[in-house]
């Protein structure tokens, strides 16, 4: 098909010279537009092919980008991000020094608000409101656009129940397709089910907290989404549209395979086939150890708890969802519940095993400290995604886990190097732990083809050397051990796996600090406060003057772009490693 429309409208200014009636048309090329691209550079799929009608209707009605629009985590954006100045260069889409997969502050003036975490876009549409109350614009429109699963957290409800006691100028559009990465669930979805059918019989929610509610309306009938965005323009106050869509839209396979077409990884755009890679034996996926570790182990032991905030696909507790399915819960968009929630079945007695990405344990930093480290609560956080995750960028990353961790007192840290260590230490934590651990590992695959060995139990505290050598010490942390190995292969170096950030091998660093005259230390952590800083702090605690080189995430947000990409671009990937250490020697 041809882009007879999309080819001449490069802002939401051209958009609003078609006549409303070209506007399916438009949808179609849009849809089309994006799919191809998506089709061979990656990225999210099924949450843009959802909102192609809203986002047209929303930059048609509404005066972007005076009136504020945010989307909520932002990987439905990519609509947006086309018909506001970047159709050109979107194929450059969440690659190295191309545009990021979310809308971002520095990127566009239409992306008011920088996104990539769930549930923000209420608050912060919230606040932009009020901020124009009392500059005493009162012309402005607030928009924030929030998916079914997103609205059940609880960041999202603080801000409703702000929104509902204003007067301020905001619209909520809730983009219900009853499904988030995996199934949405929860009680809220059996609401916005029984509103879908017609079949609910209570009060409204939102109308009872001060909104003025609309819908459900179809939101793939753009004449009647501008229709109702229209009226709703002329209403004051806060305002609630509820907008139903499918996930996927207009993509056969996205709209039967939801879950598989959130990110599906490079597919074929005419059929919509996802190409399979060739049938090499490859070392399995960390999450993969993960969740078939958790099911093995949970057979056994009937006192573990598996816990996902939302994430049963990627973090693959699903297996155990599977299997053994009342003892594995997802709990939503919902990680500060999710840590708390594992604080009170520790507190009795079961052994929950809490997934969550570093990224996202990053919201649930109090919940950590109040609710199990204060209390010394035996829960293990398992915590993927740790290290740079590549394209997503710099809201995914999860490089801060150890330097926020490290500060609090009774928690456990540990980074297993590889696939076995992984295993083996979540086998090791079931068998009786007095406190709590967090333990970190990256996004994809491992090392270790041959991985499901027998169980062994890892002592708390202990690193191990896995290389010898002379003069230097190289010491690394987690998975990062695999391009130290490279580095150093040739060189006559020792490396040490330290294993545990917390407690530090002390009697194991003694020896290290009294052999060796130059210490590297090594981590895909940032280096401020992380395990370069512990070691500097041993050191310096200990009188030890040898020169310490800490190598890390420097001090900055480290953008998207592949993981090798990245890690060359901070020097961590294994050539410069080699390097920095040859200079030392
Ligand atoms: C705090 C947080 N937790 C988890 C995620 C991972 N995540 C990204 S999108 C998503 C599902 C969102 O579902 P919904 O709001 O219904 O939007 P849809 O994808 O259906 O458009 C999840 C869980 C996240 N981005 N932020
Ligand atoms: C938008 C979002 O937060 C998720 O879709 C995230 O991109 C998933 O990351 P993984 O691909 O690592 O599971
Ligand atoms: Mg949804």
């Amino acid at each position: 098909m041809q882009n007879n429309l999309l080819e001449h409208i490069n802002s939401p200014k051209d958009l609003r010279l078609l006549n409303p009636k070209e506007l399916p048309q438009f949808a179609r090329e849009l849809r089309n537009f994006i799919i191809n691209i998506v089709a061979t550079k990656e990225g999210h799929l099924g949450a843009s092919l959802g909102v192609i009608e809203l986002t047209i209707a929303l930059h048609y009605v509404f005066n972007t980008p005076e009136d504020l629009l945010i989307w909520d985590v932002g990987h439905q954006a990519y609509g947006h991000k086309i018909l506001t100045g970047r159709k050109e260069i979107f194929h450059t889409n969440r690659q190295l020094g191309g545009i990021s997969g979310f809308p971002k502050r520095d990127e566009s003036e239409y992306d008011t608000f920088g996104v990539g975490h769930a549930s923000t876009s209420i608050s912060a549409a919230l606040g932009m409101a009020i901020a124009s109350q009392l500059k005493g614009d009162f012309s402005k429109n607030h928009i924030a656009v929030i998916g079914d699963a997103s609205i059940a957290s609880g960041m999202a409800f603080e801000g409703l129940n702000h929104a509902g006691v204003t007067n301020v100028n905001l619209l909520v559009i809730l983009n219900d397709n009853a499904i988030g990465i995996d199934p949405s669930v929860g009680a809220l979805k059996q609401y916005l089910t029984n509103v879908k059918k017609g079949t609910q019989k209570q009060d409204n929610i939102f109308e009872a907290l001060n909104f003025d509610y609309s819908g459900p309306i179809n939101g793939h009938d753009i004449e009647a989404i501008i229709s109702e965005l229209k009226r709703l323009k002329k209403v004051k106050g806060p305002k609630f549209l509820h907008v139903i869509t499918t996930k996927g839209k207009g993509l056969k396979q996205a709209e039967e395979n939801q879950v598989k077409y959130h990110a599906p990884g490079k597919f074929d755009s005419k059929t919509g086939e996802i190409f399979v890679k060739s049938e090499t034996v490859e070392p399995p996926k960390y999450q993969d150890v993960f969740g078939y570790t958790i099911v093995e182990l949970a057979r056994e032991n009937k006192n573990i708890v598996g816990i996902t905030p939302a994430m049963p696909t990627g973090s693959s507790l699903k297996y155990m969802m599977e299997e053994i399915p009342e003892r594995a819960f997802d709990v939503g968009i919902a990680e500060q519940h999710a840590v708390t929630l594992a604080a009170g079945m520790a507190s009795q007695g079961l052994i929950p095993y809490c997934n969550i990405y570093s990224t996202f344990l990053q919201r649930a930093y109090d919940q950590v400290i109040h609710d199990v480290a204060l209390q010394n609560l035996p829960v293990i956080f398992c915590l993927d995604r740790a290290g740079l995750v590549g394209e997503d960028g710099a809201t995914h990353h999860g490089v801060f886990d150890l330097a926020y961790l490290r500060c609090i007192p009774n928690l456990i840290i540990f980074a297993p190097r590889n696939e076995i260590e992984l295993r083996n230490i979540l086998y090791t934590v079931q068998l009786g732990l007095t406190n709590p651990i967090a333990i970190r590992y990256p996004r994809g695959r491992g090392v270790t083809i041959d991985w499901k060995q027998h169980f062994s139990k890892i002592e708390i505290g202990k690193g191990v050397q896995i290389k010898k050598g002379n003069i230097l010490a190289v010491l690394s942390i987690g998975s990062i051990a695999k391009n130290v190995s490279e580095a150093i292969e040739e060189l006559n170096v020792s490396h040490y796996d330290m294993r545990f950030l917390k407690p530090l091998d002390e009697f194991l660093l003694h020896e290290i600090f009294q052999k060796y005259q130059h210490i590297v230390t090594i981590e895909d952590g940032v280096i401020k406060g992380g395990f370069g800083s512990a070691i500097l702090e041993f050191a310096s605690e200990n009188g030890y003057t040898n020169p310490i080189k800490v190598l890390g995430i420097p001090d900055n947000f480290i953008q998207h772009g592949s993981v090798d990409q990245l890690q060359k671009s901070i020097q961590l990937n294994s050539e410069s490693i080699k390097k920095q250490i040859i200079s030392l020697l």
